[in-house]
């Protein structure tokens, strides 16, 4: 079959970094072909290669069998070649139509052809079963529609190659199955695809080809029949990792959270409790209203009605310092925005938090600071050549990991983690597992929003579950199971209850 992409002996180095080295690769046409690899590995840096955002210092880059002599993202574009980034690219303010044809207005003699775009549009969307008028703004949209806005805008360029970076990280189960449908459609049409995620049972689901990278080298390209999982994590991580989710559970002590029939805007009568010693996760479908419960609980939004209490005192309301200083914090899904102060370097982006332990007379100890900092960039295998590296310039999985070091350093009561490990490289994830862990044994309590289901099973000792703003099971770790959380998830338990 024909390669529509070539990459040979591309070689790019940023300070300090030798981000890709070496690497040979090829795309077929009708082909979905998945990188993966622990952040930092160099799979979005290839991808900007292609995409012409990047230039390669060695090596040659071929499209349709043609070299590439200079490439840039029109060029690229030119050359059909789509890309569709985990944080959108549409904007906002416009609309569908204008979205889709942005740069690439229809003309009709000098002007724009306004009827022809908007009818155009109108098929696209179809296409991708989009029952939706060509006009509405993007910002009405829900982020999974506005994905598929960028792919309708792909689909108009009639673009010959998709990179797909982590497209199902903030979709639903349904918004999920539609995209991978539209893979297949596309794949069909002999469209070739890039797809990177960490997300590695949807892999085999929708992957031809997976090509694994570690440290900027390639570790070796396999068809997804002959490679199995077990085999892929230890190719990635570059050691075996026995035990993802090490969890060693302990009996819980008093009672640190407690949500007393709260409701707010997204979430309804909820009532909850975490104690010391105890990792509770809150599991549910995107869109449940879990990330809006965290907020309420952190002060960042109000609630209408019930009670937040922390260790038995009441937890002021719409006002995260209080709820920091009475000993909570939350580690947001957003992280990029929320999270991260991207001028920064990671040893301040890190230390934010415990900063007044850091002084000695008055003057920061910058030793212990390194030492603190040093130990996290270990043991969460931070890629960077130095913790001076500013925040901006990390790979987006290591930009999380650094906050979650951040929150791991923080002296709390009570953490809430929301999607603590989406993003996140395999080998990575067991570190922060094993921190969270840790912890709780130190007598914190933990409240772990997840969608990730095998992460929920794995680490919680309880877990609730959530449904269109209520609370719709709470179930002990030893009773749980993926079939019965999912359930409670689509707000079926009581049917399953009375099936067994
Ligand atoms: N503009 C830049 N300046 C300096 N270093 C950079 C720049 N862009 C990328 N890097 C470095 O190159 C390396 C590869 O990063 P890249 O973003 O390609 O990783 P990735 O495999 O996509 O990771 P993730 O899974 O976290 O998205 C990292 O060490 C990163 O810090």
């Amino acid at each position: 079959m024909k390669n529509l992409v070539e990459f040979k002996h591309i070689t790019k180095r940023f300070p300090g970094v030798l981000a890709l080295n070496d690497i040979n690769l090829e795309l077929k046409a009708g082909e979905v072909h998945v990188l993966i690899g622990e952040n930092g590995a160099g799979k979005s840096t290839l991808m900007k290669i292609l995409s012409g955002a990047y230039r390669q210092d060695e090596g040659e880059l071929l499209i349709d069998g043609e070299a590439v002599k200079r490439n840039s993202p029109i060029i690229s574009s030119s050359l059909g070649i789509g890309m569709i980034y985990q944080e959108l690219n549409l904007i906002p303010e416009l609309s569908i139509v204008k979205n889709i044809f942005l740069g690439s207005e229809r003309k009709k003699g000098i002007f724009d052809d306004r009827e022809g775009m908007y009818q155009e549009a109108e098929k696209y969307l179809q296409m991708l079963h989009l029952d939706i008028d060509p006009n509405t703004l993007v910002k009405d949209l829900g982020v999974g529609t506005q994905q598929m806005v960028e792919i309708a805008k792909a689909v108009s360029k009639h673009s010959k190659v998709l990179v797909l970076d982590e497209p199902t990280s903030s979709l639903t189960d349904s918004e999920i199955r539609e995209l991978f449908s539209i893979i297949r459609m596309l794949k069909e049409q002999g469209v070739g695809m890039f797809y990177i995620s960490h997300r590695l049972e949807e892999l085999y689901e929708i992957g031809d080809r997976v090509t694994i990278m570690r440290d900027g080298a390639k570790v070796g390209t396999y068809r997804l029949d002959e490679i199995r999982m077990n085999e892929m994590i230890e190719k990635i991580a570059g050691r075996k990792i026995e035990n993802l989710y090490p969890r060693n559970r302990i009996p819980h002590g008093e009672c640190v959270l407690e949500v007393k029939n709260c409701s707010g805007v997204g979430f309804e009568n909820v009532s909850l409790k975490v104690h010391a010693g105890e990792i509770a996760g809150l599991s549910g479908l995107v869109g449940a209203g879990r990330t809006e419960l965290a907020r309420a609980i952190f002060g960042i939004d109000g609630y209408h009605s019930g009670e937040i209490l922390l260790e038995g005192k009441k937890v002021k309301k719409n006002s995260p310092r209080e709820a920091a200083r009475a000993g909570i914090g939350l580690l947001p899904e957003d992280r990029k925005v929320q999270g991260l102060a991207l001028k920064k370097n990671i040893r301040e982006n890190m230390v934010v938090s415990v900063l007044n332990s850091l002084f000695k007379n008055g003057i920061v100890d910058t030793k212990k600071e390194r030492t603190v900092c040093g130990k996290y960039v270990e043991e969460l295998q931070i890629a960077t050549p130095t913790v001076e590296k500013l925040a901006g310039f990390l790979s987006g999985g290591t930009q999380q990991k650094v906050v979650i070091a951040k929150w791991l350093m923080a002296d709390l009561k009570l953490f809430i983690f929301d999607e603590p490990t989406r993003g996140i490289d395999v080998g990575a994830k067991s570190e922060i597992y094993r921190l969270m862990d840790d912890l709780v044994h130190q007598g914190a309590a933990v409240l772990m929003i997840s969608s990730d289901l095998p992460e929920v099973l794995g680490m919680s000792d309880r877990i609730y579950v959530m449904s269109q703003g209520r609370i719709t099971g709470e179930l002990d770790h030893q009773e749980a199971d993926q079939k019965l959380v999912l359930r409670y998830a689509y707000n079926q338990g009581g049917q399953a209850d009375e099936e067994r």
